[in-house]
C-alpha cells in the first residue's frame, strides 16, 4: 500500500444534498462578513457604514470533511448573499494560490460572475447553474453575486495550493464588476 493511501481521509462517500446545498461528514464553514473585506470595495465609506449597519454576512464557505493540505483534494460550497456597496456587486475576498494550481467551481443556484486575473489580462465568466468554471495555474480569482438570490457554487481545488490574500489587495483583479442597468458593468480596478 502507497504511504499516501492511509493519510489522512480513507475513501469515503460525501454525500452532496443538492436541495440545502451541504456536503455531508462536513468540516468546517467559515463565515465572512463585510468587516472581513477590508481594502476590497471601490468606496470605503459604503462599506464602513455597512459595517456600522450590522456588519451583514457577505458570504459562507462549507467544507467537507477534506482538509486543505497537500495532496488532498478538498471541496466546499460557497454561498454569497446578494448585495451592493456603493453600486459594486457582494463578492468573495479572492485570492492567488502560492502554489499555482488549477481549481473548478461548479455553479449550483443562483447567478454569478467568475473573475480571473493573472496580473497582466482579466477574464470573466458568467456562471449559472451548471457552468463549470475553470480557473488555470497562476490566475487569481474572486467570485461575485449578479442576481437578486444567494449565489452557490461548489469548488474542488487541491489542497496544498494555499491562499494568498495580500496578492489580490495589491494586485486588484484588473476589473471591478458593478450592477449595471442591463447586467454586470465591468470597470477597470482603478477607476
Ligand atoms: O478564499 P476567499 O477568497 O475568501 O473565497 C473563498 C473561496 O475560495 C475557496 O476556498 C477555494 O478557492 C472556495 O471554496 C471559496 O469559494
Amino acid at each position: 500500500m502507497s504511504a499516501y493511501s492511509t493519510v489522512p481521509v480513507p475513501p469515503t462517500a460525501i454525500r452532496f444534498d443538492t436541495r440545502n446545498l451541504t456536503l455531508e461528514p462536513a468540516g468546517p464553514t467559515l463565515v465572512r462578513r463585510m468587516s472581513d473585506l477590508d481594502g476590497l470595495f471601490a468606496d470605503r465609506e459604503a462599506w464602513q457604514a455597512a459595517i456600522d449597519d450590522g456588519d451583514p454576512v457577505v458570504y459562507t464557505v462549507a467544507s467537507s470533511l477534506v482538509p486543505e493540505t497537500d495532496r488532498e483534494l478538498p471541496q466546499s460550497i460557497t454561498t454569497i448573499h446578494p448585495g451592493t456597496t456603493a453600486g459594486e456587486f457582494w463578492m468573495t475576498k479572492g485570492h492567488q494560490h502560492p502554489e499555482h494550481q488549477g481549481e473548478i467551481y461548479l455553479g449550483l443556484r443562483g447567478t454569478g460572475g467568475l473573475l480571473m486575473f493573472d496580473g497582466t489580462e482579466t477574464r470573466y465568466l458568467e456562471m449559472t447553474p451548471d457552468t463549470i468554471g475553470y480557473i488555470p495555474p497562476g490566475w487569481a480569482h474572486r467570485s461575485i453575486n449578479t442576481g437578486d438570490e444567494p449565489y452557490s457554487f461548489l469548488a474542488v481545488y487541491p489542497g496544498g495550493a494555499g491562499h494568498d490574500y495580500g496578492w489580490v489587495l495589491e494586485h486588484g483583479l484588473g476589473k471591478r464588476v458593478y450592477a449595471g442597468r442591463s447586467g454586470p458593468d465591468l470597470r477597470p480596478f482603478g477607476s
